[in-house]
């Protein structure tokens, strides 16, 4: 923890006294900011790093790390269920919410002291408070004033703000994360990553789970039939998917929330015991003043370049969800683009990040995975595409789990031999697609793969086969 001492006055009209005068000043401590934060500290920069929050972001505390940790639960439930009458006896075996909750607790509570310590070490000055652009190269954070060279903003996102009757009674994803208990009926709004992986939590918690998506598709990122057989997956143990339906609205009742859908013209009031956002995430900048710094931005993020600088302040760059790139808001991406951003920084490049290969997977049981492009992108770019379908359910690795909902759809360039995207549901499917991700990156030929010998029986030893 950094103590500030004024140094001089303000560049601008502004009166308040200029406290440090950085190299840079990265705004948001979540995985890109420290990510930039560390690497130009080992520069020799004079670094400093802001957080409202503790320290470690959305996926160390409210998102990636902590989901997983409470799905770990669901999934021996559901392994269990899948072996019942092959030699497993589950009756009786439940999750203990409470117990798991608190095995999440002794991850994520010591990642903001770790985190700090880590850029302690690195030479990073780690400040706390709320960050607010007054200048363009000046920024408060809660009535201190700092200047710097240059600033990466690295804010991350938020709940998308909804606007129907009763929105107030919803809760987001980290009040999700922080439930002490799971009541009875769950309802979902947005047909999303969010809604989709808690949905199949709370199902093998014991809770029933209803999705409400507005779009005819759920989990419009992903390859079409795949997402059919999760629905119907989803399904048999109990998460009911309405398609194509608006909530009208949200009224507290008691203890619970009556919520009134509408669906081609037809309205229908059905109970919950809470309600979950699940509609979508902005880029969290309204609160940052960018327009005394005249930074473009719009709710997908701040406007940059392909380098990742602000195309209206030469002074501000920007990474991860907060910033409006063809990345996707994932960690990978967030590191990826911080990384990159404070290369260009450093050395005064002009490198744009590569996203190709970064896989993106949906946490639900089985997990449902993409990387590179979709099937209606690669025809539409007139590839002249080999589909491998697979129905891998009968195959010896889901046979040993008593898995029935396996499948994987791998898209071949005819022209090279090269992969152009692998789509795949399956359990342990999310490793699998790593090495899908590799060979799209590096551009191994599906010849070059097959021969390579994977150790078996294990999931990556199916993956020749599904070539
Ligand atoms: C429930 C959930 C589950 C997810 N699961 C996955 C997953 O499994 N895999 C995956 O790849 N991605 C997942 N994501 C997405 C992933 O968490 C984000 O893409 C990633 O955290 C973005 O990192 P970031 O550094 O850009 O922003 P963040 O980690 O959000 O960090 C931004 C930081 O900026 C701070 N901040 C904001 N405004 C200010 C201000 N004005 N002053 C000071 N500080 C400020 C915030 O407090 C925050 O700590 C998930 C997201 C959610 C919500
Ligand atoms: N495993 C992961 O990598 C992971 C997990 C969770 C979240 N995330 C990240 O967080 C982001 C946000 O997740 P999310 O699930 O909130 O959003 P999302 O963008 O994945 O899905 C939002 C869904 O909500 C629907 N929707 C929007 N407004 C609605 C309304 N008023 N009524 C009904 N439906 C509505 C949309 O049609 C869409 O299907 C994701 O884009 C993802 O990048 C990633």
């Amino acid at each position: 923890m950094h103590n500030p001492v004024a140094l001089g006055t303000a560049e601008s009209a502004a009166e308040t006294p200029v406290t440090e005068d950085y190299d840079l000043m990265v705004i948001g401590a979540g995985m890109a900011g420290i990510a930039a934060a560390k690497k130009c500290a080992a520069e020799g920069w004079r670094v400093a790093i802001v957080d409202s929050l503790p320290y470690g972001g959305t996926c160390a505390l409210r998102g990636c790390d902590p989901k997983k940790i409470l799905r770990r639960g669901a999934e021996i439930i559901d392994s269990a269920r899948l072996m019942r009458g092959k030699g497993i006896d589950d009756a009786g075996l439940t999750m203990n919410w409470p117990d798991l909750m608190a095995h999440k607790h002794g991850f994520t509570d010591p990642v903001p002291q770790s985190m700090e310590s880590g850029l302690d070490r690195a030479g990073v000055d780690t400040l706390h408070g709320h960050a607010r652009f007054v200048g363009t190269h000046q920024i408060d954070i809660d009535g201190t004033r700092y200047q710097a060279e240059r600033f990466l903003i690295a804010t991350g996102a938020r709940p998308r703000p909804l606007n129907f009757p009763g929105f107030e009674h919803l809760i987001d994803s980290t009040d999700f994360l922080e439930l002490d208990a799971l009541p009875p009926r769950i309802l979902f709004v947005g047909g999303g990553f969010i809604s989709f992986e808690f949905a199949h939590l709370v199902a093998r918690a014991g809770s029933t789970a209803r999705i409400i998506d507005r779009g005819a598709r759920p989990l419009k990122s992903f390859d079409p039939d795949l997402v059919e057989l999760l629905v119907d997956r989803g399904r048999e143990v109990g998460i009911e998917l309405r398609r194509s339906t608006q909530i009208a609205d949200v009224k507290q009742t008691g203890d619970g929330y009556q919520v009134t859908l509408e669906h081609d013209g037809i309205e229908e009031t059905v109970e919950a015991d809470l309600v979950v956002h699940g509609a979508g995430r902005i880029a969290d900048l309204a609160a940052l003043g960018l327009e005394s710094a005249g930074i473009e931005w719009s709710e997908r993020g701040v406007r940059v370049g392909a380098h990742l600088q602000s195309t209206s302040n030469p002074a501000v760059w920007a990474a991860g969800d907060s910033a409006d790139t063809a990345g996707l808001p994932l960690t990978p991406v967030a590191v990826s683009e911080a990384k990159v951003a404070a290369s260009n920084m450093i050395k005064g490049t002009t490198t744009a990040p590569d996203y190709a290969g970064i896989p993106t997977v949906v946490f639900t049981i089985p997990e449902l995975v993409r990387v590179g492009l979709l099937e209606s992108e690669a025809t539409e770019q007139g590839i002249d595409l080999t589909v491998r379908y697979s129905d891998t359910s009968g195959w010896y690795s889901n046979y040993r789990i008593g898995e029935s909902t396996a499948t994987a759809k791998v898209l071949i360039d005819r022209s090279n031999d090269l992969i152009v995207g692998a789509h795949l549901l399956g359990p342990e499917y999310s490793e699998l697609v790593n090495t899908f991700g590799l060979a799209i990156k590096l551009g191994i030929t599906t010849r070059q793969l097959k021969s390579t010998t994977a150790a078996y029986p294990t999931i990556g030893s199916d993956l020749g086969s599904m070539l």
